[in-house]
């Protein structure tokens, strides 16, 4: 039985809690903490666990094996770094770091460890309908990726959200998963700002245009909406030689009344990709039990906030900037 600490017991935290708690073979829930102690009491009172009055306590605890964290975006990279001191198995919900700096300084403590111990929340490679399209552009069938078009549309935003956290936080997905589609890396990147849309909370740029080149010369656009008002709309076509792959609408049911067809479109991450979530927390798990990891690690965490530096540094330049990382280590390869 693998036991798990979690730091963080906001949205996600609290529904990985609850898959570890009721769906992940050999995983057992052991420990919790949050900046609002209330929000860790909360949780702790309901699945019978420790609330720990910091990450870095329930880090240290010698009854926690494994750490998930669940925390604000800005924390992570502190709490990864405190896991390695302790030799312990982490799992960083993305974004690793908020900054290439930071990830470089998680890789130097993990590699002193001679072996994975960090894993990162990108859990699209988990999806079926993303893992399929890899399947087919490995097959060759449709001969050589040209071309991703992608948007990533979220209904609203929370208290607090800045620009560059369409790319940090939002784009991050599109930033591993189209490397991950192609078997291939950034060689330069911009972003690009649009006519405004009238529904965002001021104070930020909605929407905002990715483009990435990619080493063998495959361009990629990303539509990065986080106030698009109707719906979490994820979308992905990648252009072969030979053919088009779309990713697919989740399952729905077609209605037929009143002269229309019409299907509902989901409104929240959780359950778009809800399997997606379960096979990865299945995955790591089984992983951390065999000591041997294989999600996506600090390496992947790094080259998204390599990209993401690259395309916060190129707004309102107008030109691509180069997407340049460090040499790859042999543990990554
Ligand atoms: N892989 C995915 O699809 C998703 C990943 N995420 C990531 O998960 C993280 C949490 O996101 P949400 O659950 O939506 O946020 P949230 O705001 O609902 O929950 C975050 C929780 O962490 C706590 N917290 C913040 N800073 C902390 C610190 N320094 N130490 C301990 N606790 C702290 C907050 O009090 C809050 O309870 C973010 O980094 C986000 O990027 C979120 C949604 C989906
Ligand atoms: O990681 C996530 C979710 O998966 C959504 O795709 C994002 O838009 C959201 O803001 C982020 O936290």
């Amino acid at each position: 039985m693998l036991n798990i600490g979690v730091i963080g017991c906001g949205a996600i935290g609290r529904d990985h809690i609850r898959r570890l708690h009721d769906l992940v073979p050999g995983a057992e829930v052991v420990a919790c903490a949050d900046y609002f102690q209330e929000a860790a009491d909360k949780v702790a009172a309901q699945y019978g666990i420790r609330a720990y009055a910091s990450g870095e306590e329930l880090i240290a605890a010698p009854e926690v094996q494994a750490i998930l964290i669940t925390s604000s975006d800005d924390s992570h990279a502190g709490y990864v770094l405190e896991g390695l001191k302790h030799g312990k198995y982490i799992f960083c919900e993305k974004p690793l770091a908020l900054n290439a700096a930071d990830c470089e300084k998680i890789i130097e403590a993990e590699l002193k460890h001679g072996k994975r111990l960090v894993q990162v929340g990108f859990m699209r490679r988990y999806d079926r309908g993303y893992a399929e399209m890899k399947r087919i552009i490995e097959s060759g069938e449709l001969g050589a990726p040209l071309m991703i078009h992608a948007c990533h549309r979220n209904v609203s935003q929370g208290p607090g959200f800045k620009t560059e956290m369409g790319i940090t936080n939002v784009a991050i997905h599109e930033l591993d998963i189209c490397r991950w589609l192609l078997g291939d890396e950034y060689k330069s990147a911009q972003v690009l700002k649009v006519r405004q849309s009238s529904l965002s909370n001021k104070g930020y740029d909605n929407p905002q245009i990715v483009l990435l080149e990619t080493q063998n010369g495959c361009r990629i656009d990303v539509e990065v909406q986080v106030a698009d008002g109707y719906g979490y709309d994820i979308q992905c076509q990648v252009v072969c030689e030979k053919g088009t792959i779309n990713l697919p609408d989740p399952y729905a049911v077609v209605k037929r009344a009143n002269a229309t067809r019409s299907f509902p479109i989901l409104t929240d991450w959780k359950d778009r990709f809800i399997e997606a979530y379960d096979i990865e927390m299945t995955e790591w798990v089984k992983s951390v039990e065999n000591g041997k990891l294989t999600g996506p690690s600090s390496w992947d965490g790094y080259v998204a906030c390599v990209a993401g530096d690259a395309l916060n540094n190129s707004r309102g330049k107008g030109v691509f900037l180069p997407v340049e990382t460090i040499e790859k280590p042999e543990l990554y390869r």
